[in-house]
């Protein structure tokens, strides 16, 4: 499969210093530290850096160099032998002592040090890799000790846990920050999928002008996982899939699928395409949505006996625009499920003028794909003719695995997202009016804590979601 103009170099970014709160936790090790490695044998790292990981217990810089090695042998893509382990390594730091307004702990020092070995203006980068009840006192430190100058922060999701979370956060990152310099990081926006979303649609006339209420019956977006809680139990049960899943990427997609087109494909123009977006959601309310909480659960070390937590949630939400008006976009996503997915289906309406008889269309036979997990793939379901003597009518697919295309290197979306950071690219992250807009359409389902409805390990979540896609139904599993 061709691509068709060789890729631009991507451009250089300035010296930094990146410092990692949160660096012994699990999204550090998991995410972060390998997709920082991953940057540095792509050579996307600039010439002169150094990474400092924070934590509250210290350790030394060879302690912290062991723990990213561990990292990357259990999660990075390429192992520490495979790359350019030493040269990283003898970049990395470690600062203990915690970070609070009152203490900086080790971290100015440490920081100090580091400028003076690559250079005084080397551009700071926080990544707030902490959990999110944590992020205004980190962010107020930041301000305290001076650090926040010229610097980026990168604020991990969710940003904010409700309306009014979400509005004390902003005013404090804004007493501190000047918004130019906030990444608010949704990975799923860096998947590259997502991000076909737009070449798809703009770049092809056939789906652009099809791209509308007249032509689509219903859009999906299904994150089934067959993935447990257990490791993360607790972080799990005070959170719960409307939180970690439906509001932050669910919804940031949505948004994506939904937004008018922008001015051009710079930062700000997408950014605002997508807060309009959001800001035409229609609120979701308890009638259109299906809690689910799988059996077993609360028998899970550290998950309360009587939790109410969701392990599941669907949800019909409708967007008050005249593109999408009366188009239900079906949005799904639980744990331990009976398969493991992240697609995006657009399943477009029959023709109007079909001469066949009645019920002659198969059901659901046109359906555009973007399948976002791992490296992506774009797949198109249409009606064609069964070969053969009689005009019989069946469903073809056809699939494009985004890693075929040629000159293609698709990057893991941390990696990208991170990459953008250093370069000061804003377009795959969010705004601050359209996560507003996101906790007042998710309100009443953020304070929904009656108990949600069973459903079997390994099956499709509760009867009732079912019910909820009617008459389209799920394209999955298909
Ligand atoms: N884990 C994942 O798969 C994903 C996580 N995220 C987001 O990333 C962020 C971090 O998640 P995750 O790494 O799982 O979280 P962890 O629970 O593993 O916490 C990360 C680290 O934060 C540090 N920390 C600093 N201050 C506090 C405090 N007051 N209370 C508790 N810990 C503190 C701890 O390090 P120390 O003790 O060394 O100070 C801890 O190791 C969250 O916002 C989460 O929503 C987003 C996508 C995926
Ligand atoms: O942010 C999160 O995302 C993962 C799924 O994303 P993936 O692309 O890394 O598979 C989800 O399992 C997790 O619960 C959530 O916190």
């Amino acid at each position: 499969m061709a691509a068709s103009q060789a890729p631009e170099a991507p451009e250089a970014p300035d010296p930094i210093v990146f410092v990692l709160f949160g660096a012994t936790g699990d999204l550090a090790r998991r995410l972060v530290l390998p997709s920082f490695f991953r940057l540095a044998l792509e050579g996307l790292l600039p010439a002169e850096w150094r990474l400092i990981g924070s934590g509250r217990r210290r350790k030394t810089d060879d302690e912290f160099r062991d723990d990213v090695h561990a990292a990357l042998e259990e999660f990075g893509s390429t192992r520490p032998a495979d790359g350019p382990w030493h040269a990283f390594s003898a970049r990395l730091r470690f600062a203990g002592g915690g970070f609070t307004a009152d203490d900086p702990g080790d971290l100015l020092d440490r920081i100090g040090e580091a400028r003076d070995e690559i250079g005084a203006d080397a551009r700071l980068v926080h990544y707030l890799g902490l959990p999110p009840q944590t992020f205004a006192d980190y962010t107020r430190a930041i301000g305290a000790h001076g650090v926040a100058e010229g610097a980026r922060v990168v604020y991990e999701k969710p940003f904010g846990t409700s309306l009014e979370g979400f509005r004390a956060l902003d005013e404090v990152v804004h007493d501190v920050l000047d918004e130019s310099q906030v990444f608010r990081i949704d990975h799923f926006l860096g998947k590259e999928a997502t991000q076909e979303l737009r070449a798809l649609r703009f770049a092809n006339g056939l789906f652009g002008s099809s791209w509308d209420r007249h032509h689509v019956a219903a859009v999906q977006i299904d994150v089934p996982e067959t993935l447990d809680v257990r490791d993360r139990a607790q972080f799990y049960d005070s959170t719960g899939a409307a939180l970690d899943m439906l509001v932050t990427h669910l919804f940031q997609v949505a948004a994506e699928v939904a937004m008018e087109p922008p001015a051009s494909l710079d930062a700000d123009d997408v950014s605002e395409a997508r807060a309009e977006a959001v800001r035409a959601f229609r609120p979701l309310t308890r009638d259109e949505v299906v809690r689910g909480q799988f059996d077993g659960y609360r028998d899970i070390p550290d998950v309360a006996a009587d939790s109410t937590t969701e392990t599941f949630v669907a949800a019909r939400l409708w967007i008050d625009s005249e593109r999408w008006r009366g188009v239900p976009f079906l949005l799904r996503t639980g744990k331990r499920m009976a398969a493991s997915h992240q697609k995006v289906n657009l399943v477009f309406r029959d023709p109007e003028d079909c001469p066949l008889p009645e019920g002659g269309l198969p059901h659901r036979g046109n359906v555009l794909c973007f399948d976002l997990a791992g490296d992506g793939a774009l797949a198109l379901s249409m009606n064609v003719k069964t070969p053969g003597a009689t005009m019989e009518l069946g469903t073809a697919w056809t699939q494009i695995p985004l890693d075929s295309l040629s000159g293609g290197d698709p990057l893991p979306p941390y990696t990208r997202l991170i990459h953008d950071v250093l370069l000061g690219d804003r377009a795959l992250f969010t705004r601050p009016d359209g996560l507003e807009d996101v906790w007042i359409a998710a309100a009443d389902v953020l304070d929904d804590h009656r108990q949600p409805e069973p459903y079997e390990p390994g099956s499709w979540g509760p009867k009732d979601a079912q019910r909820l896609a009617e008459p389209v139904g799920w394209v999955l599993p298909g």
